[in-house]
């Protein structure tokens, strides 16, 4: 349907031939380098003199509220430019915009709207620009065209809101056809017009690599008065994928950062009420396209007057502009349309040695070499010719199953807020909790699982992800690092990558793909300075940082602890909350694991009695599901195990002592290798976990331990982090003893703290916890083993077992 309103007769007659080939004329040619562009003048037509900024008004005021608007003298006014000095931008133009990058880079974008958001400073003044992308820019090498030329650019149907600022002159934007005309032996270098003209054929969405036909460029571009509208509509139209799964998810309310402009009442080309989509004929007038996807509908509103904004007089910026230098070009011969080895972008080379780069301040950043990884022999795929061998693969917690039952919900939120992201090119920050087990990780990976089928079916945006696992790092800053490598491919140290972190996100760039990253175990991110956690949550809200974090923790109140209540609330986290499992729920996910599993071989009251008990205890499903595989093990290897053999009579005093809890009534009975799993195979699985070395250590250990245990655990659930200062818990010690009222005598008399330094000793000894020398406080102290081990073998102690109960 819109193939028709492309310029169809676009031929390569029309681009730069063989013919108008020499190397002056590919020196004079602009560049495109790395992602933006940069030209071998350093030249800034904006002057060397800071001169402030300063809005241009129409002539009359305006009778309604739009975008883009300052009130003078109680009128309202329309802002249609902005000057510095003899500098001058309107609607229409097309500028370079500076980027920050160390590189330094430069974007062009074609100015769609201007904004003042009423502060009276330069800072508040902003343009919105429609992007132009380069090559580099489309990462997609199967769908990449390779007909590109040197300075061409493709016009991309993403804006960003930029600082008025960072304009660094104006780009000149032609057809082939007409750069041909004007320059047939290439931009002389003498020129002022030097590296500043670009030809521009097609639109190209780089984050899916779809491009639109061929377009005619001197029929849709009129300077300033291009509709500006149109051409957004156009390249969306032309670029656009099957993205109607995504776009149902899709938050449309979410635009913050990727600002549409509002429609402007000036353009007279456009018939304002019409809903339909528009495009441009060969001769340039705009035509309504018969709607032919429901889904493309308009989604910003053309009568919508009431966006009123006020401004004061700008003033002079306090800070020198920047100058942005570019860089000289090296390569020779610009003419050649595809010389894909010169072109490569640098950001995604794999160094073959240390690169070096340097920051704006002049420190060097050394990129560290990557890692080179054995690999692993081939795995092989587990033998599942027995039911037994099937049931302990489905039932390990390893295996990833086809769904997540009783997870529903929690995966629709997830999926909708992180699609919503990707599609709007928005930040995002999602604070996922929920005590151990509760399937927060596997509900993320599942998500993520999905999108990237949609991204491989061209109907969502491309992005990066990257799991970042608090247990995995050896210091928290690693995150940096690892972020850093995500995005960018290279290994940094962690301070260098916090530096380049904070350019990235601070500074516009049209290609920037989406990065999302989960946060796993969080808790053990946070630092001294909670630097690493804040600033993880406070990216995603930097206006042009298209970072979503999914950070995922056991506490529902982690922000708040340790970030203040203050600044949590400014972040703004979306809050998803996992519940522990009900018994009804993880009867469901151990049936649906067991699916399938040949032979009937695990009794269905032992599946309702596995469940029974985790779901009284914590509702975590990894906990069931271990208890299950065991008891699978033990039907499937274990002699026959009666009360009338030895071991038998060993095992039975234990049984005896779950007996209590049974309330089926079924009696212990025998466990019979190749019979099938039972209550009395569960109930031994259960036995099992809770007589292993480590119970039999924590259960038996001294009073004095226990207590320090517990204290432990009390102050690293009152602050959802995994560690605690030890003078801390020493206090929590105390007064866990004296609201239990537990005995003086017991704790060493008056002398019981020092019975609890020495108990602190021996439980760093056998390695229950750590003990870090830093700090004041006498050190930070966490557990070496999982906190639910102290829960299980604690919580029938008759000293401390109450406290236990209370830690939730
Ligand atoms: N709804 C479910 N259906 C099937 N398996 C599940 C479900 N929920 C959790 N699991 C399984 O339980 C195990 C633990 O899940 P997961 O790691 O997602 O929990 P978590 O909440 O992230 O726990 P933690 O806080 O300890 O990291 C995984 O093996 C997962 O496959």
């Amino acid at each position: 349907m819109l193939a028709g309103l492309f310029a169809s007769t676009m031929t390569t007659a029309h681009l730069p031939s063989k013919a108008t080939k020499s190397s002056s004329i590919s020196k004079a040619r602009a560049l495109l380098r790395g992602v933006g562009v940069a030209r071998e003048d350093s030249d800034d037509e904006l002057g060397d003199e800071d001169l402030p900024w300063e809005w241009i008004y129409s002539a009359e005021p305006e009778t309604f509220d739009q975008v883009g608007h300052s009130e003078i003298n109680g009128k309202k006014r329309e802002i249609i430019g902005a000057r510095t000095g003899d500098f001058d931008v309107r609607i229409g133009d097309c500028v370079f915009i500076k980027g920050d990058g160390l590189q330094g880079e430069a974007y062009v974008g074609m100015v769609c709207e201007f904004e003042d958001s009423d502060q009276g400073t330069e800072d508040d003044m902003s343009v919105n620009v429609m992007w132009f992308s380069t090559e580099f820019e489309i990462k997609n090498k199967e769908k990449k065209r390779m007909d590109f030329l040197p300075n061409e650019l493709y016009i991309n149907p993403s804006y960003n809101l930029c600082p008025l600022r960072s304009i660094n002159g104006r780009a000149k934007i032609l057809s082939p056809k007409v750069f041909n005309e004007q320059y047939p032996n290439g931009v002389p270098k003498k020129s002022r017009d030097y590296g500043k003209v670009f030809v521009c054929r097609r639109g190209c969405n780089p984050r899916t690599a779809n491009y639109t036909p061929e377009l005619d460029w001197d029929t849709i571009y009129k300077g300033r008065d291009t509709d500006i509208f149109a051409i957004g509509e156009l390249v969306r139209q032309g670029t656009k994928a099957t993205r109607k799964k995504a776009q149902k998810h899709a938050a449309t309310e979410n635009r913050e950062n990727r600002v549409r402009p509002k429609r402007r009442r000036r353009e007279t080309s456009v018939d304002s009420d019409d809903s339909g989509d528009r495009d441009f004929t060969r001769e340039g007038t705009v035509e309504t396209i018969p709607e032919e996807d429901e889904e493309a509908e308009d989604d910003f509103d053309v009568n919508d007057n009431n966006f009123s904004r006020k401004t004061k007089a700008p003033r002079t910026p306090s800070k020198r502009r920047t100058n942005f230098t570019f860089s000289t070009p090296t390569q020779k011969n610009l003419l050649t349309p595809t010389r894909k080895n010169q072109l490569t972008t640098p950001t995604r080379r794999t160094p073959t040695s240390a690169r070096k780069f340097t920051t704006p301040t002049n420190r060097k950043i050394t990129i560290k070499k990557p890692l080179l990884f054995t690999p692993l022999n081939t795995r092989t795929l587990p033998n599942l010719s027995s039911p037994y061998a099937a049931a302990r693969h489905h039932l390990h917690v390893s295996t990833l199953p086809a769904s997540l039952p009783c997870r529903e919900a929690e995966f629709n939120e997830v999926y909708t807020q992180l699609s919503a992201a990707i599609t709007e090119g928005t930040g995002s920050c999602i604070y996922i909790s929920g005590t151990p087990g509760t399937g927060k990780t596997a509900t993320v990976r599942e998500v993520i699982t999905q999108l990237r089928h949609l991204v491989a079916l061209e109907e969502l945006d491309d992005f990066t992800f990257v799991e970042i696992n608090g247990m995995k790092v050896a210091d928290p800053h690693q995150s940096y690092s690892l972020l850093w490598e995500a995005i960018k491919g290279d290994r940094v140290s962690p301070s260098q990558a916090l530096g380049l972190l904070e350019s990235e996100f601070s500074t516009p760039s049209p290609r920037r793909v989406p990065c999302v990253v989960l946060m796993d175990e969080l808790d053990q991110l946070v630092t001294k300075g909670q630097g690493v956690m804040y600033n993880f949550f406070n990216w995603p809200g930097g206006k042009y940082s298209r970072l979503i974090v999914l950070a995922v923790a056991n506490t529902m109140d982690l922000p708040e602890r340790t970030l203040s209540n203050k600044i949590s609330s400014r972040l703004g986290l979306t809050r998803i909350t996992f519940p522990g499992y009900t018994y009804d729920q993880l009867m469901t996910i151990i049936k649906s694991r067991l699916e399938g599993v040949q032979g009937d071989i695990v009794d269905a009251d032992a599946v309702q009695f596995a469940s029974r008990k985790v779901a009284a205890v914590s509702g975590d499903a990894r906990r069931a599901l271990d208890i299950c595989r065991r008891a699978v093990e033990m039907v499937e290897y274990a002699p026959v195990i009666s009360n009338d053999n030895e071991k038998g009579r060993r095992l039975s005093g234990k049984i005896a002592m779950m007996r209590e809890d049974d309330d089926d009534g079924s009696g212990g009975g025998g466990i019979k290798a190749g019979g099938r799993v039972t209550i009395a195979t569960i109930r031994q699985a259960i036995l099992e976990a809770t007589s292993s070395p480590v119970q039999v250590f924590l259960k038996t250990c001294s009073l004095s331990s226990k207590v320090f245990l517990v204290a432990l655990l009390v102050r690293c659930r009152r602050s959802g982090v995994g560690e605690s200062v030890l003078r801390d818990v020493m206090d929590e010690a105390a007064r866990i003893v004296k609201i239990q009222e537990i005995g003086v005598e017991e704790l060493g008399g008056e002398a019981r703290v020092g019975g609890i330094e020495s108990a602190v000793k021996g439980l760093v000894e056998a390695g229950v916890v750590g003990l870090e020398k830093k700090g004041s406080g006498g050190g930070r102290v966490r557990f070496l083993i999982n906190e639910e081990e102290i829960k299980i073998a604690l919580k029938d102690d008759k000293a401390i077992g109450a406290v236990v109960g209370r830690v939730g």
